[in-house]
Order: structure tokens, then C-alpha cells, then sequence
């Protein structure tokens, strides 16, 4: 009896064995495998672009697969494959990205956008952290993201809007006077405006003042730029998905490296500020910085992600917007005019533009640049990866399934906007707006994950086009519609905003001109 105890117990052993084995091939292997047959099953007769069977889009999209490709390449054919999959679904129901058998939804419609955007327990798609903004809030698990957001939020109040347009204006209405020597000739005022936002976002996030540390600031806005270009490449070729390959090719090689020179950026401007704030300490509440704010709230890991979060999606963005938005004028000299008289009428000569009401008062500014922001929307898609399934368009999406909301594609639907393409700040007159629904226009996002930074960003904006505006008048050297774009994880311009300005000399002879 004893004897038989003592044979079945490595028995039972092996079999427990057998058991965690089998338990982990099917967590690691098999489940997810089933899963993922199961979704190209449900999707595979969802509507796309012609596909081959075993890379999906993915040759398209990135034309040496399975080998990296040119970043311009892959920027211009990825905003290609959104167009053409967007005009040739009429109805605006679900449409598929293949990125080989893994499904990537694409909704546009606004009932579908409402469905979506306004879940909680949101994650972000796989390639989000290739941004490298760890645990930042834009990328950041609903966990850590609701600490974090709480802790955020009172930073970018509208009493705080009244500080920062402040430090704004300092910066900006420098902008005019560096202006000088490139009037009446073509210019595209991109790295102007790119060094000025960064300048500006650092100073209000980090007290670093205006003119310090410019090589940092160069240098920074050099790495985010190339990590961007690079988290793109990296998200279309399967290859580059893991950690562990990048290293075998030059590019993923700079890739780390550049991730770890912004860290050590980060480094050098907290270090910096603690010499600023030691020299002149904030004397108001409202003085007080972001990082102020987080280190109550976090250890220094999570201060530098917010820092580093703030900034790289704090700059850009605005800068693409603003270059966008002298284009456009440049294009509509009704509007310009329009535009002008309303700003000379409440900003006249050198008035500062540092006081928020007035601002606020410039209403046709505003709408100006909401019609700016539908058409050219500088983030013009987001990811979702819902923890839950949910129903859209009638069409069931599985939870876990990597979702793109198609921003350009919501701000054209005629449906909501009539003669979509046309650019009529009219839309925003409230008899109009009031009858386009909240989820149609999102160019800073839409529900718990929208943009933190929105009021700030619009302030920033009006700051800048009140300077420029009632110092020149500005002409563009070619239409919109003939400027070729590329989708980054910002969409980009992919020639210059060439743009003229010619200097206001007398009031009364710019309105006869207009
Ligand atoms: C015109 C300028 C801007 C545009 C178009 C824009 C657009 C967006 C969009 C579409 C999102 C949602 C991203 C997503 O759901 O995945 C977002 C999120 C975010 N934006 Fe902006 N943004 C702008 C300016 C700013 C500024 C100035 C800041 C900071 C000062 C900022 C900070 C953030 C942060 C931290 C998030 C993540 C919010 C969260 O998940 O809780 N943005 N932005």
C-alpha cells in the first residue's frame, strides 16, 4: 500500500508539471492565437483597401517590408492609405488597417467616435510607447492615467490661463521684430515657430526663462523630432515591434539612443531650474510651475515623464496649427481682412495682448480657428484599445482590438459640415455650431483622454496670430489643396507653408490694399 504511495507521487508531480506547462502554452500561445483568428474572422469582411493575405496593408504602407523604409515614404503612404480607405467607404462604417493579420479598426463617423471616446478604462495601442513617453499622460494605463490626470488638471485651469498668457506674450511679441528681415519674400516660418513654442511650453511647465539653455532646446527639439519619425517606422513594420530587434538595425539603434539623450535633456533642465528657483523663488500661487505641482504628487521618475509628456506634446502640435493657420489667411484675403479688423479694434498698435478677457472678446478669431483646427488638424488620428466589447455602426469590436479614430476623415463628414472642404468660418456662428454634435469636431480628442493642454493651446494660438496679423499682411505661394501631406504621428505639410508677409507701414493704406 505504502509502495504504490511512493510510485504515484512523482507521477502527480510530472502531471502537476504537465499542467502549468500545458496551462502556460495555452495563455501565451494558444490563447491569444485563438483570440486573434477569431478577430480576423469577425473583421476579415469589414470594408479595405486590396490587401495581400499574409502582410494585410503593410507593403503599402511601408514599401521595403519586411526591411525599415524611408521615413518619407512611409509619412506620405500612410496618410494616402487613410484617404483612399476613408473616400471609398461611402457610408463611413467600419473600415480595416491589416498591419499583416493583425486588425487595426478606423471609425470616423461621430456616433461611432461617441462610442468610443467616451469609455474611461481606455488603453492606447501598442505603438504608443514607442514615443517613448513612458508613463506619461498621454500614454499611461488607466490606473496610473487617473492619479496622474487628477494631479495635472489644476495646472491647466482657466485662473493659470491668465498667467500663461502672460509669459506668452513675452515671448511672442518678440516674434514680429524677428520677422523683419524676411518680409516680401517667401518664407515658411516653420523653425521660427517650432523653437518659439518649445521656448514658451518650457518656461510655463519647468520656469526655464525664455532665452536659456538654446543648444538644449535645439538639440531637444532635433531628438523628438527623430523619435517621432522613428516610433512611426517602427509601428508599421512588425519587425521593429520588439524591444529586443530594434537593436539589430541602425535606425533602433539611434532610436535608444536618443531616448536616453532626452532623458539626460530632462535631467539638465531640472537641474537648471532648481538654480532659477533658488535665485528667484515664485512670490504667487499662480507662479508656480508643472513640476511644482508633480513632485507633490510623484517621485522624480514620474516628474520627468510628465515633464518630457508636456513638452513634446505641447510644441508641435501648436506650431503645425499656427503655421496652418497663416497659410490659410494667406489663401482668403476676405477673411484676413475680416480677421484684422476685429484685432486692430480691440488690440490696436502695440497693445499687449497679455489680458485674457479681451482676447476671449475676439470672436471671429476664435471661430477662425476652430475652422483652421477642422481642416487642418494637427493630430489627425488617435488610438483606443477598449477594455470592454462595444457595439459601433451595428458592428460588434472585441475588446483588446487596436482602434484608430480618424480625425480628418470626422471633420470633413458632409453630413454635419456642408461643403466640407470648403473654408467658412461661418460654421462657428452658434445657430450654426449649435447643431454640430461634440463628437464631430475633436481635434483635441474627445472624452476623459482629451487634450489637458486645449485651453492653453487656443491661447497660444490668438496670442501669435493677433502679433503677426496687425503687423503684416500675408499672402501664400500656393493654394491648400496642392500641398501634398504626410502623417507622422502629427500630420505634417509635405512641402513648405510658404508664406509672404509685407509690413502694415499705414493702417488706412492696408485696408485699401485688403
Ligand atoms: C493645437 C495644439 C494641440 C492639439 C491639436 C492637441 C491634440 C491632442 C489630442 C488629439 C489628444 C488626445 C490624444 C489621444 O487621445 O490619444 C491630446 C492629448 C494630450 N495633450 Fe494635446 N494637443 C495640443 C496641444 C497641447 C498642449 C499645448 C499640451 C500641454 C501643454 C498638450 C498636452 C496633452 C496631453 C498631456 C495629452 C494627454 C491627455 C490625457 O490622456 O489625459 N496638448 N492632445
Amino acid at each position: 500500500m505504502d509502495h504504490n504511495i511512493w510510485i504515484s507521487f512523482p507521477k502527480a508531480i510530472s502531471l502537476v508539471g504537465y499542467l502549468i506547462i500545458a496551462y502556460f502554452i495555452h495563455i501565451t500561445l494558444l490563447k491569444p492565437t485563438l483570440n486573434l483568428l477569431h478577430k480576423i474572422y469577425h473583421y476579415h469582411g469589414l470594408h479595405c483597401l486590396p490587401k495581400n493575405f499574409l502582410f494585410g496593408h503593410l507593403k503599402l504602407l511601408s514599401p521595403n517590408f519586411p526591411f525599415p523604409s524611408n521615413m518619407e515614404d512611409i509619412s506620405r503612404n500612410m496618410y494616402t492609405w487613410f484617404e483612399q480607405t476613408i473616400s471609398t467607404n461611402k457610408d463611413r462604417s467600419l473600415s480595416v488597417m491589416w498591419l499583416g493579420l493583425f486588425p487595426v479598426i478606423i471609425i470616423s463617423d461621430h456616433a461611432a467616435v461617441e462610442a468610443v471616446m467616451t469609455k474611461t478604462n481606455v488603453k492606447k495601442p501598442f505603438f504608443y510607447k514607442y514615443i517613448g513617453l513612458k508613463n506619461g499622460l498621454i500614454t499611461s494605463d488607466p490606473s496610473l492615467w487617473k492619479i496622474r490626470r487628477k494631479a495635472i488638471e489644476p495646472f491647466f485651469v482657466t485662473k493659470r490661463q491668465k498667467h500663461f498668457v502672460k509669459l506668452m506674450e513675452q515671448e511672442i511679441r518678440e516674434i514680429p521684430e524677428k520677422l523683419l528681415n524676411q518680409i516680401d519674400k517667401p518664407i515658411d516660418m516653420e523653425h521660427l515657430i517650432h523653437t518659439s513654442t518649445l521656448r514658451i511650453i518650457e518656461r510655463v511647465v519647468g520656469s526655464i526663462p525664455l532665452d536659456d539653455l538654446k543648444e538644449e532646446k535645439e538639440i531637444t527639439l532635433d531628438l523628438l523630432t527623430s523619435i517621432e519619425q522613428i516610433a512611426m517606422k517602427r509601428a508599421m513594420n512588425p519587425l521593429l515591434w520588439f524591444d529586443i530587434l530594434i537593436n539589430f538595425f541602425e535606425t533602433g539603434k539611434s532610436y535608444l539612443k536618443n531616448l536616453e539623450r532626452i532623458e539626460t535633456l530632462m535631467h539638465s533642465y531640472m537641474e537648471h531650474r532648481k538654480k532659477v528657483i533658488t535665485l528667484s523663488p515664485p512670490k504667487q500661487p499662480e507662479e508656480y510651475d508643472l513640476v511644482h505641482l508633480l513632485e507633490k504628487h510623484t517621485d522624480q521618475t514620474g516628474t520627468l515623464e510628465e515633464l518630457v509628456t508636456s513638452i513634446a506634446a505641447g510644441h508641435e502640435t501648436v506650431s503645425v496649427s499656427l503655421r496652418w493657420t497663416l497659410f490659410s489667411l494667406g489663401n482668403h484675403p476676405e477673411i484676413q481682412k475680416r480677421l484684422y479688423h476685429e484685432i486692430i479694434e480691440h488690440f490696436p498698435g502695440d497693445t499687449p495682448t497679455d489680458d485674457f478677457d479681451k482676447i476671449n472678446a475676439c470672436t471671429y478669431l476664435d471661430k477662425f480657428l476652430k475652422e483652421s483646427l477642422r481642416l487642418n488638424p494637427p493630430v489627425h488620428f488617435i488610438g483606443r484599445v477598449l477594455d470592454e466589447d462595444v457595439k459601433v455602426n451595428g458592428t460588434k469590436i472585441f475588446k483588446d482590438t487596436n482602434i484608430f479614430i480618424c480625425i480628418t476623415s470626422t471633420h470633413r463628414d458632409p453630413s454635419i459640415y456642408p461643403d466640407p472642404d470648403k473654408f467658412d468660418p461661418e460654421r462657428w456662428n452658434p445657430e450654426n455650431s449649435s447643431k454640430i454634435p461634440k463628437s464631430a469636431f475633436i481635434p483635441f480628442g474627445y472624452g476623459p483622454r482629451n487634450c489637458i493642454g486645449y485651453r492653453y493651446a487656443m491661447m497660444e494660438l490668438k496670442v501669435y496670430l493677433i502679433h503677426i496679423l496687425r503687423k503684416f499682411s500675408i499672402k501664400s505661394t500656393r493654394t491648400s489643396e496642392s500641398i501634398p501631406l504626410k502623417s507622422e504621428i502629427s500630420l505634417k505639410p509635405a512641402l513648405p507653408l510658404e508664406i509672404i508677409l509685407t509690413t502694415r507701414h499705414n493702417i488706412n493704406q492696408e485696408m485699401k490694399d485688403l
